[in-house]
């Protein structure tokens, strides 16, 4: 018998009348069941977490802070057992699944201390008009309100907690939907959130089907802000739904690492490899292309192909390389961008290999901009080479794509790569390196198709809190 997990809600473990089981993608064996809200179940979660706010933004921050504090040791404590079952949920290598509940702490604790440094300022009227020189205005953070938080299957866990925490530690109080694949571990997650003794309604958990209760949560005229991160496709429906409300999106990536003349090649090999491969190339920020130029192109293709030979590939608990795809419909999406870039002339390292949703790591080289693989976001363990002719021409490919998370330029040249990097239409350049989000208290964000606001500790306090000011006038 696998276990039944509930939701966490004004303080309480709630059922819901319906329920979705859980599968393993790499088995297919049954791991659990979550309750499937339906509308009014979401209704109390909304009106739990609103009752809610009024104590908890009156609370000081280091008071908030020593919740945050208490929920990141449970989680340090915890990681091993959560990992675990992360690790079978979304088929991610079980040392990476421990790594991003750990990750999850450091933010969580990172938080904690950062948010107790975050003041308020004190403005002068006559630093503008001599006439206003009686007004002082007291600059203080607010909370926004009720946050629903919403994260990907890719980090169920990691990109909940730094949503979660920063919104908490603003003094807003959250509603937390995990993605399906991925939400057992969510609600492992809440389990920390609720043995930190959180006071009742301060975190809420929702779980169902996106496509059933997605618009109805983010519709709800409760909530105050919507802090999402998945696929540009949903992301863009939220925007338009959020109405007058204030965002946080982090959506899809089309990263490339542009590799010019003069590279390490053995360094931009190295970086490439982990960056496409890392958990399948099933992270927004994995080296999605690779725009190197024509005289370096052999060479580097013959050293990322020897390092991409030697990737392994089997099960999440052995802790392999290239784990299974997160469903059949990803793994088939994969295995048509392959065919078609293949049709098209572009040539294939290796031989396509594919057993149920496992796709074997593949690199091809000879990719054209007529190819849809030079475009579009696999989510797998595919790896594109795409061979230019100049910087001009790589920085044009790179900035054509709907999408603009990150970009990596590897040369040994610095100002030539810090000159490319400001032309570059993306929220972070990477110089020497391959494209990531950590470390966590860096901004990070997406332009275009990549996603609206920015994330990062400090950051993501910011965007889930507004200004207010009191102004003062004295008396001469
Ligand atoms: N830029 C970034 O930081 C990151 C971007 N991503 C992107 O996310 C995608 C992969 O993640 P994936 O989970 O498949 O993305 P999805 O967009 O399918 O789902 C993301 C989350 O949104 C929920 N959801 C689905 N439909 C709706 C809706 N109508 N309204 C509100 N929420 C909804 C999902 O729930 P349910 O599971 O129930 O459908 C899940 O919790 C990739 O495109 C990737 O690039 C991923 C990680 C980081
Ligand atoms: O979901 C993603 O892919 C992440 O935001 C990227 O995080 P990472 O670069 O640390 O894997």
């Amino acid at each position: 018998m696998t276990e039944h997990y509930l939701n966490y809600v004004n303080g309480e473990w709630r059922d819901s009348a319906d329920a979705i089981e859980i599968f393993e993608p790499a088995t297919g064996k049954s791991l659990g069941t979550v309750p499937a809200m339906s509308h009014e179940d979401v209704d109390y979660v909304m009106n739990s977490a609103k009752k809610a706010l009024p104590a908890w933004r009156a609370l000081s921050y280091v008071e908030r802070a020593a919740y945050l504090q208490k929920a990141a040791d449970i989680l340090y404590r915890d990681a091993e057992k959560i990992g675990s079952t992360l690790s079978k949920e979304i088929a991610k290598g079980l040392k990476s699944s421990i790594g991003e509940v750990t990750r999850t702490a450091e933010i969580v604790e990172y938080t904690a201390k950062v948010g107790v440094t975050l003041d308020g300022e004190v403005m002068e009227g006559g630093n503008f008009e001599a006439a206003s020189k009686n007004k002082l205005a007291v600059v203080r953070r607010e909370p926004v309100g009720l946050v629903l938080a919403i994260s990907p299957f890719n980090y169920p866990v990691n990109l909940a907690g730094s949503k979660i925490a920063p919104a908490l530690m603003g003094g807003n109080v959250v509603a937390f939907k995990p993605p399906t694949q991925g939400s057992i571990s969510g609600l492992l997650l809440a389990k920390a959130f609720a043995e930190a003794g959180l006071p009742a309604g301060v975190f809420n958990t929702i779980t169902g089907r996106g496509r059933v209760i997605g618009d109805y949560i983010v519709e709800h005229p409760a909530v105050n802000f919507i802090n999402f991160t998945g696929s540009s496709a949903v992301g863009k429906n939220i925007g338009k739904l959020a109405g007058m409300r204030p965002i946080m999106l982090e959506l899809g990536g089309k990263d490339a690492a542009i590799v010019l003349e003069d590279a390490d090649l053995d360094l931009t090999a190295k970086n490439i490899v982990a960056g496409a491969f890392g958990y399948s190339g099933q992270r927004c920020t994995a080296v999605k292309r690779v725009l190197v130029m024509d005289s370096v192109a052999d060479e580097l293709v013959e050293k990322v192909t020897a390092l991409a030979k030697d990737l392994t590939v089997g099960i999440p608990e052995e802790d392999a390389d290239i784990t299974p795809l997160i469903d059949t419909k990803s793994a088939d999406y994969v295995q048509g961008l392959i065919e078609e870039a293949a049709e098209k002339g572009a040539k294939p390292l290796f031989d396509f290999k594919r057993e149920g949703n496992l796709i074997y790591p593949m690199v091809m080289d000879q990719v054209t901009t007529d190819m849809r693989l030079a475009w579009e976001e696999p989510f797998g363990p595919v790896l594109p080479f795409i061979r230019v002719k100049s910087a001009d021409e790589a920085v044009m490919i790179a900035n054509e794509s709907e999408y603009g998370l990150q970009s990596s330029v590897f040369s040994r040249n610095f100002e030539k790569a810090f000159a490319i990097a400001g032309k570059l239409e993306v929220g972070t350049v990477h110089i020497n390196n391959k494209t990531q989000r950590g470390p966590d208290n860096f901004p990070f964000l997406g332009v275009k198709s990549s996603g609206a606001g920015v994330q990062g500790v400090k950051y993501s306090i910011q965007a889930m809190t507004r200004v207010k000011s009191v102004v003062f006038n004295i008396e001469d």
